[in-house]
């Protein structure tokens, strides 16, 4: 099953490092319209937040997180909560808490919010930040005013919903969706507690304008922060291909029935797309005119390939082990 790491870097890497410069550019350049908006309504209600909960996608707790959030809202305490952890392998938490406290993100979280999982840590901790860093100005005020950020998609309203539950025994106070962009506008406030009295600002998810490197903007689309269309779901295959092979995650061989691993995208959605019964008729123009033969197809084959990773049906995959490993990044999408 396993294959020799440099087999990995020769057709599988080739194809993604190629299209994602110029559809990097298209991902960057779309930061619609309604994430600049959000950004700025998120400064003007800053005065009246007392601490700021941070949403990331666990599976890449070292890359991504929009660094706008730091430079514009980094005055207030703050938590970042990695959510989704049932999908992301945590073998190495231990190093990934130590990078990131070398960071200085002293206070992490690692939350399921499908689940409720650790979602109960997050109210205490939130109080005692908020106890410690001295609020001089709240006078009577005995309220917790709690903004919640973080890129789209990563579960910023699940949290929501799931602190509702927990502590108030109430359902959906806020949308949830499978698709980046869900929230629209900074909402009005929302309670999720009772003892203390606390609400929570629900936040649109806002990317960073610029992406940081090829390989940040390709786990970023694998996590489902960006529309899919945007880089391509046979780019995003190709680049998760060749990750769970470096990293030796096999599973996809089973589930599919592909008898052995395969570093070579093409072939593998082949495979798949046989599997599925996925074909499609493309008309080929020959000399003595048009015909029409079956094909596999390659985009409903790769669509398959992520919808199964996301569901975490490839087993949990920790997208950061090269930042963690110190592996050098790659270029620069601007
Ligand atoms: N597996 C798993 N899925 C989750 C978890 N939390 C949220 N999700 C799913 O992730 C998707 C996005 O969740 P949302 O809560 O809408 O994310 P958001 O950050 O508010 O999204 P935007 O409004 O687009 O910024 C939904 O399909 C959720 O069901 C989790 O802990 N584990």
């Amino acid at each position: 099953m396993r294959l020799a790491p440099r087999a990995l870097c020769s057709a599988a890497q080739a194809a993604w490092r190629e299209n994602f410069p110029v559809l990097g550019r298209d991902v960057a350049r779309w930061f619609p319209g309604h994430m600049a908006k959000g950004l700025k309504k998120m400064q003007s209600s800053l005065k009246l937040v007392d601490c700021i909960i941070e949403v990331h996608d666990a599976r890449i707790p070292l890359s991504g997180r929009n660094p706008l959030f730091q430079e514009t809202l980094g005055l207030k305490p703050h938590l970042l909560v990695l959510n989704k952890m049932d999908l992301a392998d945590l073998t190495e938490q231990q190093k990934i808490m130590q990078r990131l406290e070398g960071e200085g993100l002293k206070n992490v979280i690692f939350t399921n919010c499908v689940k409720d999982e650790n979602v109960k840590q997050i109210i205490p901790t939130v109080t005692e930040l908020i106890g410690s860093s001295h609020r001089y100005h709240r006078g009577e005020n005995l309220e917790y005013c709690i903004m919640v950020i973080g890129v789209p998609n990563v579960g910023k309203s699940s949290l929501i919903n799931s602190l509702r539950r927990q502590h108030l025994r109430k359902g959906k106070a806020t949308r949830v969706g499978g698709e980046p962009g869900i929230t629209r506008a900074v909402m009005s406030r929302i309670q999720v507690s009772e003892r203390p009295l606390m609400f929570l600002l629900d936040t649109p998810g806002v990317l960073a304008p610029r992406i940081e490197s090829v390989e940040t903007g390709l786990k970023l689309a694998l996590c489902g922060t960006v529309l899919d269309h945007l880089v391509g779901e046979e780019t995003m295959a190709d680049y998760l291909l060749y990750t769970l092979n470096k990293y030796q995650r096999f599973e996809y061989v089973q589930h599919y029935g592909l008898g052995s691993a395969c570093d070579n995208i093409e072939r593998m959605l082949k495979s798949v797309a046989v599997k599925l019964g996925k074909t499609q008729k493309v008309k080929i123009l020959t000399g003595t005119g048009d015909v029409n033969v079956i094909q596999p197809d390659y985009p409903a084959a790769a669509r398959d390939f992520l919808h199964t990773f996301r569901r975490g049906l490839l087993g949990p995959v920790m997208l950061d082990l090269d930042v963690l490993r110190g592996h050098p990044p790659a270029e620069t999408v601007s």
